[in-house]
């Protein structure tokens, strides 16, 4: 069988680095190109810290999706270049494999749009662990039950999004099962900005930054005289290459773009 032939844009980055020795280690996976704004026209293995590719970086996505025959790219940047590289590559007919959070919702409609019209496969997953994907979908299953609920994320510092991709994603899932509710005391006042956390549809999201954490998630139900909590935590970046490998293979035989690894599993 041809291995798949993948291009990564941000392979320097925590994911991008973690993404390439991933396809190091895989047999049907082949490095054909990097998107790179800081080292173009390099070669891969001339990197500190990268892996030992041949594959060129190229500073200009245009010109790698141009110069470079791929079957999917996998995104792992920033969301303003994310979402630019995502169009550009299903413009030019390469499947799309995201990992980049930050879309807006109007974003992510545009892509599936996209996608639909030229019925070529996409994943867009804000979360590639398989433990966090059953944490989201638990959460699911027990908001039919206890319709009042907060999220706590915690993330590393070094993080862009605020609330993350996952709490975002979770909060979207947990409201096909609730009713739009405003928790709390009718009358509650915050005396300091921000104490309550962000706000959607009633639920509450709260986001923790700190050096030393990784990506972590807590989803909390009250009800009467009892709370839950489901609980993940990514303790390192290995945690999520089964789902980014699991959607390159998987995106090879789609027409559509599915929003979410669950989409992709059993
Ligand atoms: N779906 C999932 O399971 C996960 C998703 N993420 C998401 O993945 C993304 C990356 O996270 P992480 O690896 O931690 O972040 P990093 O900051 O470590 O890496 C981002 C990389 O993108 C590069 N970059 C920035 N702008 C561009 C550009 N214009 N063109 C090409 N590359 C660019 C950065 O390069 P430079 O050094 O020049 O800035 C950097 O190397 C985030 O959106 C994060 O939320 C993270 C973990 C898991
Ligand atoms: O930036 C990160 O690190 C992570 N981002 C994703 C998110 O926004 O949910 C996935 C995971 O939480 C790690």
């Amino acid at each position: 069988m041809k291995p798949i032939k993948v291009i990564v844009a941000g392979p320097r980055g925590k994911m991008g680095s973690a993404a390439l020795r991933m396809i190091q280690q895989s047999d049907n996976l082949q490095l054909v190109g990097c998107i790179d704004r800081k080292f173009d026209g390099q070669i891969v293995k001339d990197l500190d810290g990268l892996p030992d590719f041949e594959a060129k970086i190229y500073e200009d996505p245009e010109v790698c999706l141009n110069e470079v025959e791929a079957d999917v790219l996998i995104d792992l940047t920033t969301p303003e270049f994310g979402y630019k590289h995502t169009k550009l590559a299903l413009e030019n007919g390469v499947r799309p494999v995201v990992g980049t959070t930050g879309f807006t919702k109007e974003q992510l409609n545009e892509l599936t749009e996209m996608a639909e019209n030229k019925r070529i496969g996409a994943v867009i997953a804000p979360n590639f662990a398989i433990g966090a994907v059953l944490m989201m979908q638990f959460s699911k299953w027990a908001a039919k039950h206890f319709p009042d609920v907060e999220i706590i994320e915690r993330h590393h510092d070094q993080k862009l999004d605020a609330p993350s991709g996952t709490a975002v994603k979770t909060a979207e899932l947990i409201q096909e099962e609730r009713e739009a509710k405003h928790q709390g005391h009718p009358d509650e006042k915050e005396t300091m900005k921000g104490a309550r956390g962000a706000d959607s549809e009633g639920l509450k999201i709260h986001s923790v930054r700190l050096p030393g954490l990784v990506a972590h998630q807590e989803v909390m139900f009250g009800g009467s005289g009892e709370t839950l909590t489901i609980k993940h935590d990514s303790i390192n970046r290995d945690s999520f290459m089964t789902g980014v490998k699991l959607s390159v293979e998987r995106v090879m035989e789609m027409d559509i773009l599915a929003y979410g690894l669950e989409n992709l599993l059993d």
